[in-house]
């Protein structure tokens, strides 16, 4: 069994390792201490959902655990690199090719269609461009957003952005796909939509998908959850919603 405490025992399908991390902020002459000595292990084809009140670290955690920031002390191994031994370069690199994120504020260009979002990171990673259009609209197929590529971000519904931005991450192929607060500007029916996409490409894909929200709504359609405060994960658990469906999956049809 996985765990989130202080002894961990990693299983084989893990991809993404917190080994001891620890990270404070230094403000005026206070020093405040967000992540404690935190040992985690992340699968791949789950959704493992990070949730927690406001202020208690999980972006932080993300940021860490996507390389976007360093520890103080402690290691992430991900995909079986340690990521605290990579140069700025190298890791960039890391992130290109093996990672996704989508945010809150979907971080579209406003110039761009939903084709031309998608396309854009395709480009930055080198791939010809009519392999780059292909993946793009068959990523915009999987969100459900293909009659709607040539649309502008102006012309699109808050769900519809955040599903192009799932759509861009999603076409890079990453084993490694983070997201922080990805429903948090959405509404119920939208937030539904999006977390359900995202759980639909850690099983479809095999794909390691990282979630940070406090929204308590998302927590039934994680295949795991940790609850975290004050820098330190107080449990990991399977929501019974996630237990069921497993459950369903495993019965033999009549
Ligand atoms: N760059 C920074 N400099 C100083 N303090 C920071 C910095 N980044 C985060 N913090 C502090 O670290 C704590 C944890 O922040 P973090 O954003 O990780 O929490 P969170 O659980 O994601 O919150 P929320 O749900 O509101 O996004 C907060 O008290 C925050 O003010």
């Amino acid at each position: 069994m996985s765990t989130a405490t202080n002894t961990p025992s990693i299983s084989t399908s893990t991809t993404l390792q917190a080994c001891g991390v620890r990270k404070s902020f230094v403000s005026g002459r206070l020093q405040s201490v967000v992540l404690h000595d935190l040992w985690l292990d992340v699968r791949a084809s789950e959704l493992t959902l990070i949730s927690g009140p406001s202020g208690c670290g999980k972006s932080t955690l993300l940021a860490i655990l996507s390389g976007l920031q360093p520890a103080d002390a402690g290691g992430v191994r991900a995909l079986g690199h340690e990521l605290g031994g990579m140069g700025m370069r190298e890791l960039e690199n890391f992130r290109l090719q093996h990672t996704g994120f989508v945010f809150q504020g979907f971080n579209l260009f406003p110039a761009l269609t939903a084709l031309e979002q998608v396309e854009l990171p395709l480009s930055y990673m080198g791939l010809p461009k009519g392999v780059a259009r292909k993946r793009a609209i068959e990523s915009l197929d999987e969100v459900g957003l293909g009659p709607r590529m040539r649309l502008l971000p102006a012309e699109l519904s808050g769900g519809e952005k955040q599903r192009v931005a799932i759509a861009r991450a999603l076409a890079k192929e990453p084993e490694l796909l983070f997201a922080d607060e990805p429903t948090s500007s959405l509404d119920s029916a939208n937030g539904q939509i999006v977390i359900d996409i995202l759980h639909r490409i850690a099983r479809n894909h095999g794909t390691t998908v990282l979630c940070v929200s406090h929204d308590p709504r998302l927590v039934g359609h994680a295949d795991r959850v940790l609850a975290m405060e004050d820098g330190r994960i107080l449990s990991d658990h399977v929501p019974p919603a996630s237990l069921s469906t497993t459950l369903e999956a495993k019965e033999p049809s009549a």
